[in-house]
Order: structure tokens, then sequence, then C-alpha cells
């Protein structure tokens, strides 16, 4: 039975790998330069001729093994690093599968995306969430080889020539962290470099960006973590971080460099402390081709959800209008949904002065139920704080707990973005039990693992087998007994972002509007059956995130035409986008997705 299950995979992978011929690859390196670049490394695949044409001969050893061998070999020994540390503890088990890939990474980069890509669903909790949490504490301790680049308070100047000397003549997409707020581990300073890291991975694995052509970025302005700056490890500034103009002109000053050098890119912020990720995106929103991932594409995935879970009740989308949704987190995720929520239901509603929109949503943050009331309120949590008289619920006053809320409110989504792990407990997950809908959904959506606001197990057992159940990072499905299974669903902005980016890029649209973010959320929603949102799975599996990634890009390319911001891409131009229908679009994105395939090298002076 092994044997012929083997066998089966060996026709299929044989099929696979004899796809068609890419076209030659220019080289501008030989002999050992090659075998030590990433891009171009073959390792023991280069046939012989090109041994010869590229001053490779005597420098590898004679066997010549085929893309389908390597791929075997590497796949073996994860196995059996798999196998030999299952007794090991979980974070020693995902340190080495994660030090394994990126060995690969930092050797061949066709062979390692190729890896990835056929085997995403296992391998994104490695380089992704929650293992590039894990690996970003223990950066200084890791860091072998630098990737990306480092733009720092001292380069304040510099930036428009240090660009140049990112060796990449085209760049598509840059992922830019502050390290301020990563995942919800707090400030990690230079170590957040691993987040631009794991998210351009997913580009290239679900968007097909290719690997030359992108670009992660840390800005180290400094750290405010004490205990970064007493490490004798840590590899950034130590200096506290900078603020209000002079931290603002760093990021400035990055962006024009950027755009100066590439200004076809699409810039990606990702993980920044709250104030900074609003700011910035109102800043450059209109003046750049960029967008903040935690506010923008957070949002639109949450959104998705809960469309998805208004179908889970067996009630028409309508009315979504109708849910009573509980945030925990009024951060900029939190706050991101909450806009991106109204704004639908004002859609819906077709009523643009409608001010009773609110009533809906309930928003608490670390000091319990935001309200007027609320001292030094904040700005961009005062349009979803309650007030007082018709429309509110008695005895929910200001500062009000989360388990007062969730009994009073009986909310149909009770959905986290807190950062703090264990936050939705056997009380606050019993009192879900109460909820007036048919179907309540709990959506632990912060990450990494251990931030989550209750985990999948835990949900199920306390809050009822009828819940929808969505969290940030993975969790295995929970058996039920009888047969039954509880549905595990990963609620994060991997299911958006790289198709925003690339829609973005392959429209040539110069700025990211709301009209592509919200085309992009409806795509992702209407992405599962009926059949499957009974059975409470409201987010497609990972494992098909590149066709996902096309349709959610074709989708954004159509909203860019619509808005008549496409100026189009390549030798594609406006006029072509515009002809093109959905199917065609659809297409034109998936034929401009990069694929790994060894591409045969010639070698030029
Ligand atoms: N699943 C996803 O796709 C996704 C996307 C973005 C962010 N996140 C996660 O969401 C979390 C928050 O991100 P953010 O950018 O909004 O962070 P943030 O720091 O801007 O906001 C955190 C918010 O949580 C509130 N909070 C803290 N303790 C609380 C408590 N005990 N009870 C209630 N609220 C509390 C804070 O007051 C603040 O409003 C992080 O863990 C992040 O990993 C997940
Ligand atoms: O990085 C993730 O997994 C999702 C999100 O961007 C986060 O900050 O938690
Ligand atoms: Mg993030």
């Amino acid at each position: 039975m092994w044997n012929l299950a083997r066998a089966a995979l060996k026709v299929r992978n044989a099929r696979r790998f004899s796809m068609a011929m890419p076209g030659p690859c220019i080289v501008h390196k030989r002999g050992t330069d090659i075998l030590h670049d990433p891009w171009f490394n073959k390792d023991t695949a280069f046939p012989l001729t090109e041994r010869d044409r590229l001053g490779l001969r005597g420098l590898l050893p004679p066997r010549i093994l085929s893309f389908e061998h390597q791929y075997d070999r590497f796949m073996e020994s994860y196995h059996s690093l798999e196998h030999n540390t299952r007794s090991e503890p979980a974070n020693v088990v995902a340190l080495a599968k994660w030090r394994i890939l990126n060995r690969l990474h930092d050797r061949n980069e066709t062979l390692y995306y190729r890896v990835l890509i056929d085997n995403i669903k296992d391998f994104a909790p490695i380089i992704y969430t929650p293992t590039v949490g894990l690996v970003c504490q223990n950066y200084g301790g890791l860091f072998r080889r630098p990737r990306g680049m480092y733009f720092s308070a001292k380069d304040k100047g510099e930036m428009t020539s240090m660009i140049y000397n990112w060796p990449s003549p085209k760049v598509d997409m840059i992922v830019l962290t502050d390290g301020s707020r990563i995942l919800g581990l707090g400030d990690l300073g230079v170590q957040g470099i691993g987040i631009p890291i794991g998210k351009l991975d997913m580009y290239v694995a679900a968007a097909g960006i290719n690997p030359q052509r992108i670009l992660p970025v840390m800005l180290d302005v400094g750290t405010n973590n004490q205990r970064l700056l007493d490490d004798r490890l840590y590899l950034g500034l130590r200096q506290p971080r900078l603020e209000g103009e002079e931290y603002l002109s760093i990021v400035d000053e990055f962006m024009e460099a950027a755009f100066a050098r590439w200004p076809k890119a699409v810039v990606q912020f990702e993980d920044f402390q709250m104030k900074w990720a609003f700011e910035t995106l109102h800043r450059y929103r209109r003046k750049f081709c960029m967008f903040n991932d935690d506010v923008q594409g957070t949002a639109g995935v949450a959104l998705a959800g809960l469309l998805g879970t208004v179908r889970a009740q067996g009630r028409p989308l309508k009315d979504f209008v109708h849910q009573k949704i509980v945030v925990v987190g009024a951060g900029s995720a939190g706050i991101g949904v909450l806009h991106m929520a109204k704004q639908a239901i004002l859609r819906m509603r077709r009523d643009h002065k409608n001010m009773a929109i609110n009533n809906q949503f309930w928003l608490l943050d670390k000091d319990g139920l935001v309200t007027k009331e609320r001292r030094n309120l904040d700005s961009s949590a005062a349009p979803f704080a309650r007030g007082s008289g018709p429309g509110e619920i008695e005895g929910l006053s200001e500062g009000a707990s989360l388990v007062e809320v969730v009994k009073k409110v009986k909310p149909d989504v009770l959905l986290g973005l807190s950062g703090v792990g264990g936050i939705f407990n056997k009380q606050v997950l019993e009192a879900m039990r109460d909820s007036d809908s048919p179907r309540p959904a709990i959506f632990a959506m912060s990450n990494p693992t251990m931030n989550a606001e209750c985990t999948a197990d835990d949900a199920f057992k306390y809050a009822g087998d009828k819940i929808v159940f969505a969290s940030g990072s993975p969790f295995a499905d929970v058996d039920l007994g009888n047969g039954k299974v509880g549905h595990v669903n990963q609620a994060n902005n991997m299911y958006l972002f790289p198709g925003i980016g690339l829609g973005a890029l392959l429209s040539g649209a110069r700025l990211i509007t709301d009209g592509m973010l919200q085309a992009a959320a409806e795509c992702l929603a209407s992405y599962i059956t009926d059949e499957d949102i009974r059975k409470g799975i409201i987010f497609p599996s990972i494992s098909r995130i590149r066709h996902i990634t096309t349709e959610v890009g074709a989708a954004v390319v159509r909203a860019a035409v619509a808005e008549e911001l496409a100026e189009g891409h390549c030798d594609v131009g406006p006029r072509e986008l515009m002809d093109m229908s959905k199917e065609e679009t659809i297409d034109y994105v998936a034929r401009n997705m990069w694929y790994p395939i060894y591409s045969p090298l010639v070698h030029e002076k």
C-alpha cells in the first residue's frame, strides 16, 4: 500500500517537475559566486553544460541530481528531523524546523520556495505565525546571515544613496516594520525583521511575487524594551525610540528613497504600534502605493469572517446589520475591523447618515468597556464608544468587564484582537452559550498561539458545539466525540495581504483605495460554499492560498480599473485591463505569478 502511494506520488511529482521550460536567466557572475548566491544556486542540479559555461566544473560532486530528487532529499531530511525531535519540547522542535528551512532559504531559493509552496499548510506555521514570533524573540542568538535592509536613525540623510546598496534592480513588494508591536509580543526592536521576512515569504508562496523582487525592511529607530537594551546580543540601536517629528522624518526619508528608486513598488506597513500605524497610513495613503496590513488587511479578513458567520446562522447576508458584535482590543487591528464593518453596514443600509449605526458594536480595551464617559478617550476609539440612553443596555457602564458585557449583550460574535492570551476564559466562554445567536462565533485572532484569547479546545468545551471558531494562529480541529468535529478556521490577514499587494502591483494603481480593499474582502467572503459554511468552515484551507490570492488579486485589479486608477503593468496597458472580463483578469493575474523552476543560466560580463 505504502509503495503504491509512493509510486503514485512519484508520477505526480514527475509531471509537476517537468512543467513548461522557463526562459533563460542572465547572470553576471561565475564559479563559486554563483554557488553562494541563493537566487541562482541549483546545488547538485547544475547540468554539465551549465557547469562548463559558468566555470562550475570541479566545484561540485560529479553526480547530477534532478530538481525532483533534491526536493525528495530535503523532505526526507525534514521528516527525519521531525522524527528525531518528537520527544523534545515544542519550542525546540519549532526552532529546529525553522533552522532547516532557513538554511535552505539561504542556500537555494528556488528549491526553498518550491517546498514552501507544495507544503504550505505544514510550513506556514514555521515561517509565519506562530514560530516566526519565537524567531523574533530569539533573533540575537539565531542571526547568521542578513536578509533584507536595515535603515536606522543613524542613517538619516543617507537613505537615498543607501537604497542603491540593494542588489536587485527591480523591487515589486516591500514589507516595512519598525518592530514596535510584533504580533502580541510587544516592542522587539530590530528583532522584528523576522516579520517582514515571513510576510514576504507568503507573498512569494501565495501571490507568486518573484523572490528577486521582494525587500524586507527594518526601520530601527531604537527600542523601549529595557530587556533588549540590556541584552549583550541585541543587534539594534541601543537607544530609546525616536518620537514625534524625529520619528516621522525617518519614515518620510525611507518612503521617498524607496519610491525614488522603485516608483512602481507596493509598500506594506506591518506591526507598527497603533499611534504610528494610523498616523503613517493617514500620511502616506494618498501619496504612495501603500497599505497597513494590521489595520486594513485584518479588517477585510475579519469582515469576511463576520459575513461567513451570518451565513452559518442560516440568515441572509443583509442580516449583518442586526448582528451584535463585541470587539476586545481597541488597537490598530480592532479599530480597523470596526471601521470596515461599519462601512459594510452603511452600504447594506444605503443610509450614510444613520448615526445609530454603532448600536451593534461594543468595544473593550485594557480598561474594560469603552464609553463616552471614558477619561482621555482615544480619538480612534471615540466613534465606537457607547453612550447612554435608548439603544444602550441597562447596567453596562464605563469600564464594564468582558464577562459582564458578554452576559448582558449576548453577542452573535465575540472577536479578540487584544494580544492577551486566555482572556476569553471559562466564564466568558460559558456566557457565550447564552448568546442570542443560533451559532455564536468566537474569533480569538491574537498572535502568536500563546497570545490567542482562548484555545480551540476551550472554545468548544465551554461555549458548546454549535459555535463557529476562528483563531489568528493555527489550532488543530477539535474532536467533539461521536464522530463530530469542531472546525478550526484560521482568521489571519494572510488570506488578503498577498492578493491586495499583487492586485495593486498588476493594476499599476498608484494608490490603494477603500474600494480596492473592499473588493478584496468581498472576494474572500464569497469564496466559501454554502455547504462548507454549514459545517462551520468560514475560511478556506491555507493549502488553497495560491488560488485564493489569484482571485483576490483579480478582484483588486478590477476595482482599480473601475475607479480609473489602473495604469497598467509592464506591457499590459490600462485599456487592455479595462477590456478584460472577470475570467480574463483572473487569467492575467495567474499568468503573472512566479513559480519556482530552475531556469537555464547564461553568463554575461
Ligand atoms: N489574526 C490576524 O490577522 C491579526 C491581525 C492583526 C493583529 N492581530 C493580533 O491582534 C493583537 C493586537 O494587535 P493591535 O495591532 O491591535 O495591537 P495594539 O497594541 O494596537 O492594541 C491592543 C489593544 O488591546 C487592548 N487590551 C490590552 N489588554 C487588554 C485586556 N486585558 N482586555 C481588553 N483589551 C485589552 C489594548 O488596550 C489595546 O487597545 C496582536 O496580538 C496581533 O498579533 C492579529
Ligand atoms: O502576522 C500575523 O500572523 C497576523 C498579523 O499581521 C499580526 O500582526 O498578528
Ligand atoms: Mg501584523
